[in-house]
């Protein structure tokens, strides 16, 4: 049976997104972007641009040191802070002071990948975890513990998520009873992604966002449009949203995305499109620069 609400976002919603007046770039938030390894950077650069784009204030990928010459050569306003050997990661990340944090495009599986994990999840900033920390969360030998950070958000696809509830998931074919039950069973709220993405959270709100009516919506289809949108909900978590509006809005403004680039979208694409995206939502004139 659906229940959920289908997500149309309010004027209020709308406004959210706006940057105005007097203030500055720290009042928009400071998004962290989690790296994996050398030479597996991009996903990470793909979620920092997501982030940016969306209007984080500030963005920054945190690396190991084996991988600052990677990010420095394809990012400039987005910072990247290597950590340091030997001093415990969860510090270094609060030192940061970040408003909100992403980790699991492209993290890896390793022992190494869990530390930076388990030191992202001892802070009580809100989260995104998606991919790779979803799978180390779901598949580790010592189940996670929780309670996660208050704003936390995973963004499963169907293969994530068939590990995330792995008994119910064989049982169980409608999917917004396995995004409810995966929402209730961990204790956050689940983004499942797919042709509908589901939006559950653990105190039973559900919301919907259908692809249908986008157009060019399957262009989607395609390597590390997911991590992107994790990016765009990382940035939406870092300018102030909950998790639950983060992830509504940001699948929303991706959906939005894929239409306004069309046909042969790659994921580099999607945040490229969002300022005509936010120029059309908040119905700003595309004609030209304003007269001074
Ligand atoms: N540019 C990059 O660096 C990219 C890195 N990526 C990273 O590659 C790693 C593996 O990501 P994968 O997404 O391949 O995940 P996984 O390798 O963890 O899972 C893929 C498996 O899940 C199954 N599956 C079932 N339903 C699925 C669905 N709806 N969508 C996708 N798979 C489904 C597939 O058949 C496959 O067996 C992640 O760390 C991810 O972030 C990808 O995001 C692609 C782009
Ligand atoms: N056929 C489709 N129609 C609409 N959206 C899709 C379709 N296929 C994929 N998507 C969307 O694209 C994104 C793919 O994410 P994901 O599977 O994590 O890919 P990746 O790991 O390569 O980044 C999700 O937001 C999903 O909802």
């Amino acid at each position: 049976m659906t229940t959920a609400a289908r997500y149309i976002p309010s004027s209020t919603d709308i406004a959210r997104l706006a940057k105005s007046g007097a203030r500055h770039k720290y009042d928009y938030g400071h998004a962290v972007i989690v790296s994996g390894p050398p030479g597996q950077g991009g996903a990470a650069r793909l979620a920092a641009r997501g982030a940016l784009r969306v209007g984080a204030g500030l963005v920054s990928v945190l690396c190991g040191a084996d991988s600052v010459a990677e990010h420095a050569a394809r990012l400039d306003a987005i910072m990247v802070k290597p950590f340091a050997g030997g001093e415990d990661i969860g510090r270094q990340l609060a030192g940061l002071n970040p408003s909100a944090l992403c980790i699991g495009p492209n993290l890896g599986l390793t022992a190494r990948a869990g530390d930076l994990l388990d030191a992202t999840l001892s802070l009580p900033h809100p989260v995104c975890l998606d991919a790779d920390a979803i799978t180390l969360i779901a598949e580790r030998e010592a189940p996670y513990a929780g309670p996660f950070p208050a704003q936390t958000i995973m963004t499963p696809h169907a293969g994530e998520l068939r590990r995330l509830i792995p008994h119910r998931f064989d049982t169980t074919t409608n999917r917004e009873t396995l995004a409810r039950m995966a929402a209730e069973r961990w204790g956050c709220v689940i983004l499942f992604k797919g042709v509908e993405t589901i939006i559950a959270h653990p105190d039973g709100r559900c919301l919907t966002v259908a692809s249908t009516a986008f157009a060019h919506a399957a262009w989607l289809a395609t390597a590390g449009s997911g991590d992107v949108l994790a990016g765009i909900i990382t940035g939406l978590l870092a300018r102030g949203c909950d998790a639950m509006e983060a992830g509504a809005l940001g699948a929303t403004l991706h959906l939005l995305c894929a239409a306004e680039c069309g046909p042969g979208l790659i994921a580099e694409d999607l945040p490229e499109a969002l300022p005509a995206v936010l120029r059309h939502l908040l119905s700003e004139p595309d004609d030209g620069p304003a007269p001074r």
